[in-house]
C-alpha cells in the first residue's frame, strides 16, 4: 500500500463516521479576498504559508503550536493565504485548527485535506476556509469534477494539485483555474522542483494560477519556480521550522527588510541616480550643512521619486511645526532628527521619526533606550556639522546592541567598507552621505558600488540568518 492509499483508506473511514454523526453545521460568516485575484494581480510572488504540526514523511515537525498565533504571524509578515491542514491521523491538524485561524485573519484560507466527499466540503465551508484542496491523484477524474463543481457552488475556490502529465491533462479538462504543482510524490514523498518546471511548461493558458507546493526552502528554490512559471508558492515545513516566521516569508518572497539610504540630495539627476542604483530612501538635508536644499526644490525632486522609494527630511533641533509643514510640502516620508530632541518632539510629529544618535562610546548606546522612536540611526560624533562628516564609527561598540530590528548604521560608510559594517553590526539598513560624493557632489558611480556592496552583504546575511533558524538544535544536541 502507498502512503496515499494508507491515507485515503482513513480518509473513507472518516467520512462514514462524519455522516454517521449527522452533524449539523453553523456556518461562519467570513468573507475574504480571493486568492486567484490577489495572486494574479501581484507583481511578487504570492505565498499560502502553512500551518503544518506533522507529516508522514518528517514525523513531528511543531505539535505544540498555536495556530492563531502563527496565522496572526503569517498575516503580519505578508504571507497571501494561510492553509491549514486539517488532517488529524497523518498530519496532527484538526478542523478546529481551520475554524480558530479563519476566525483570526482577513486572508484567504485553504483547508488542507484529502478531500473524497461533498460532507468535507461542507465542513470546510462552515469553519471558514475560502479555498480548498482537491488532489488529482485522490479521485477519478469523474469524482473530481462532481467536488470541483460543488466547492465553486458553495462559492469556494479550489486548488487542483497536480504530480504528474496525466493529473494534469485531467485538471485542465475540469476548467482548474488555480493548478497547484506538488513537487512531492504522494506515492515515495520524493521532493523535486523539477517537476514544477517540466509540468508548468505545458500550461499555455495564462489565466491559469500556477502554485508550486512542496520542497520549497530557499529564496533560490522561489526564483527557480518563479522562472518556470509558478505565481505562487506554498510552504509549510521551512516556515513551521522558523524562528523568525517574518525574515523568512520576507527572505522567500524577495521582499529584503533591509534598506539602503542615500542622503543629502541636492539635484534631480542625483536623485534619480540614486533610485536607479536602487536606493530604498533618499534624504534631503532642512538642516545647517553644505547639502541644505530648499524645501521647494526638494519637492519638485520628490515628485519625481516613484512611491516605492522613501524621502526622508533631515531636521537638526528644529521647530516641529516647521517639520511638519516642509514634510507635507515635500511629501515624506519619514522625518529625521538629527539633534537634541527628546522624546516629546517625536510625540508631536504627525510623521514616522529616525532618531539619530551619535556614538563614541557605550554610554552613547544606552541613550537609545530613553527614546521611542521608529528607527534608531546611529551616526559618529564630532566633525563641523551634527552630520554628514564622513567620519565612522568603532563598529565593535555597536556589537553589544540587544535589538538591530530598527538600527540603521550611518558614518563615513562607503563601497569599500560597507560590507564589513554589515556583517559586523547586523543594521536594518545603512545611510551614507559623504562616502558617495566626489568634490562634494554626488557621485553617480559610487552610488552604484555603495549599494550593490551593500545589497549584497545584507542578502548574506539574510541567508545565514535564514539558515541559523532553520538548522537550530533540539534539545538533545540533535539537528532539527
Ligand atoms: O548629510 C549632511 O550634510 C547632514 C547634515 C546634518 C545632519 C545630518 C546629515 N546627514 C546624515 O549624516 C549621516 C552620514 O553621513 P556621512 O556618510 O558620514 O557623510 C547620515 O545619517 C546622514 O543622514
Amino acid at each position: 500500500m502507498t502512503f496515499l492509499e494508507k491515507i485515503l483508506a482513513e480518509k473513507e473511514k472518516e467520512v462514514a463516521r462524519l455522516k454517521a454523526s449527522q452533524l449539523r453545521l453553523a456556518a461562519i460568516d467570513r468573507k475574504a479576498p480571493s486568492l486567484y485575484e490577489t495572486f494574479m494581480q501581484s507583481e511578487r510572488m504570492s505565498i499560502i504559508s502553512e500551518i503544518k504540526r506533522a507529516s508522514p514523511s518528517k514525523g513531528d515537525i511543531r505539535t505544540e503550536i498555536d495556530p492563531v498565533h502563527q496565522a496572526i504571524q503569517y498575516e503580519e509578515a505578508g504571507a497571501n493565504a494561510i492553509s491549514v491542514l486539517t488532517d488529524q491521523p497523518f498530519f496532527k491538524g484538526t478542523i478546529d485548527d481551520l475554524k480558530a485561524v479563519s476566525q483570526a485573519v482577513k486572508l484567504p484560507v485553504l483547508c488542507k485535506d484529502f478531500i473524497i466527499d461533498e460532507i468535507q466540503i461542507d465542513i470546510a465551508k462552515a469553519t471558514g476556509a475560502s479555498v480548498i484542496l482537491l488532489i488529482a491523484a485522490a479521485l477519478n477524474s469523474k469524482r473530481l469534477k462532481q467536488l470541483y463543481d460543488y466547492a465553486q457552488s458553495k462559492n469556494l475556490e479550489v486548488l487542483l494539485e497536480v504530480h504528474n502529465e496525466e493529473e494534469l491533462q485531467v485538471a485542465l479538462a475540469v476548467g482548474a483555474n488555480i493548478i497547484g504543482i506538488n513537487n512531492r510524490n504522494l506515492k515515495t514523498f520524493e521532493v523535486d522542483l523539477a517537476v514544477v518546471e517540466h509540468l508548468a511548461k505545458q500550461i499555455s493558458d495564462p489565466n491559469i494560477l500556477i502554485i508550486s507546493e512542496s520542497g520549497i526552502r530557499t529564496r533560490e528554490d522561489v526564483v527557480r519556480v518563479q522562472k518556470a512559471g509558478a505565481k505562487g508558492i506554498l510552504v509549510g515545513e521551512t516556515l513551521m521550522r522558523s524562528t523568525t516566521v517574518k525574515e523568512a516569508i520576507k527572505s522567500l518572497v524577495g521582499e529584503t527588510l533591509h534598506k539602503v539610504k542615500i542622503c543629502g540630495i541636492q539635484t534631480l539627476e542625483a536623485a534619480q541616480a540614486a533610485v536607479q542604483a536602487g536606493a530604498d530612501l533618499i534624504g534631503f538635508v532642512f538642516a545647517d550643512s553644505k547639502r541644505y536644499i530648499e524645501p521647494e526644490k526638494a519637492a519638485m525632486i520628490s515628485a519625481s521619486i516613484p512611491a516605492n522609494v522613501q524621502k526622508v527630511g533631515v531636521f537638526v533641533n528644529e521647530e516641529v511645526n516647521r517639520m511638519q509643514a516642509i514634510a507635507e510640502q515635500v511629501g515624506l516620508d519619514y522625518i529625521q532628527l538629527h539633534g537634541d530632541e527628546l522624546q516629546d518632539v517625536i510625540d508631536q510629529l504627525n510623521y514616522p521619526v529616525i532618531k539619530s544618535f551619535p556614538i563614541q562610546t557605550q554610554a552613547d548606546l544606552e541613550k537609545i533606550n530613553q527614546y521611542n522612536a521608529d528607527i534608531y540611526l546611529l551616526d559618529s560624533a564630532g566633525g563641523p556639522y551634527r552630520g554628514g562628516n564622513g567620519i565612522s564609527i568603532n563598529w565593535e561598540l555597536l556589537t553589544a546592541l540587544s535589538t538591530k530590528e530598527n538600527v540603521m548604521l550611518a558614518g563615513g560608510l562607503t563601497a569599500q567598507n560597507v560590507a564589513d559594517a554589515i556583517a559586523m553590526v547586523k543594521p536594518m539598513a545603512v545611510d551614507v552621505s559623504s562616502g558617495v560624493e566626489t568634490n562634494g557632489e554626488k557621485d553617480t558611480e559610487k552610488m552604484m558600488q555603495f549599494i550593490s556592496q551593500a545589497k549584497q552583504a545584507f542578502q548574506k546575511l539574510e541567508e545565514s540568518e535564514c539558515n541559523d533558524n532553520l538548522y537550530t538544535t533540539e534539545p538533545n544536541g540533535s539537528l532539527r
